[in-house]
């Protein structure tokens, strides 16, 4: 197995069934279900909050969920996710007032801890927190909808990303969400990146174990 992790972005699922297209893609070889809470404030769309997350562990759904939250303010909302079944929360730095607090209580929430950079935004706000992150996720699209393209220079984002990590010596995953798709993930992956978000790519398939087998077989030509 690799260490590799393939994160299907539910926001590409079908919302009408929504319990049995995530448990579909898991069992067609996903590692972690990637939940994207959308405010229309800090982003310009509308998704779901922590009463869906409780209703996917209701129904089963065991795997980790790595909610990524694109809303402002951030704090409120950790809590509830966490007792809604979060295994990873993630949230941007720029729209928390008190980095270092949101990520507190994230880690007391009991859930493990990331920050998300848009690909205008720089990562130097990773400077006085690396000790208490688990995860990095770079914005390879501007964050509100799927179906976007990769933008390139997440390439080089993801290079320093991994540098500081490699500095830090702690083990802190490295994610990418944004038109990662086949005929790029290998590209992505040598940059430096380990967990792969995909929404449009696997969803909009009918078969998603397909997708996933070729997104692996890419990805073991890297590592
Ligand atoms: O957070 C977001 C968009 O804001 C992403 O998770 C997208 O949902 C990824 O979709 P694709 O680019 O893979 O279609």
């Amino acid at each position: 197995m690799s260490d590799f992790l393939i994160a299907p972005s539910i926001l590409s699922a079908d919302f009408a069934r929504l319990g049995e297209d995530v448990e579909k893609v898991l069992t067609a070889g996903a590692d972690v279900v990637h939940f994207d809470v959308m405010d229309n404030h800090y982003v310009p769309n509308l998704t779901f909050g922590p009463m869906i997350c409780d209703a996917l562990r209701n129904y089963g759904i065991t795997a980790p969920i790595d909610v990524h939250l694109m809303i402002k303010p951030v704090d409120s909302l950790i809590p509830e996710f966490a007792k809604a079944g979060a295994s990873i929360i993630t949230f941007h730095p720029e729209a928390s007032e008190h980095i270092d607090r949101s990520l507190a209580l994230i880690k007391e929430s009991g859930c493990k801890a990331g920050l998300v950079f848009n690909p205008g935004t720089p990562l130097h706000y990773l400077d006085h927190v690396m000790d208490k992150i688990d995860q990095i996720l770079l914005m390879s699209v501007n964050p509100g909808f799927g179906g976007q393209s990769f933008i390139p220079h997440t390439l080089e984002k993801l290079k320093e990303a991994r540098a500081r990590i490699d500095a830090s010596g702690r083990e802190i995953r490295l994610e990418v969400d944004g038109g990662v798709k086949v005929d790029n993930i290998a590209e992505v992956a040598a940059a430096g990146a380990d967990m792969f978000v995909a929404g449009s790519a696997i969803f909009n398939q009918p078969d998603y174990k397909a997708v996933i087998d070729a997104m692996r077989q890419e990805l073991a030509k890297v590592k």
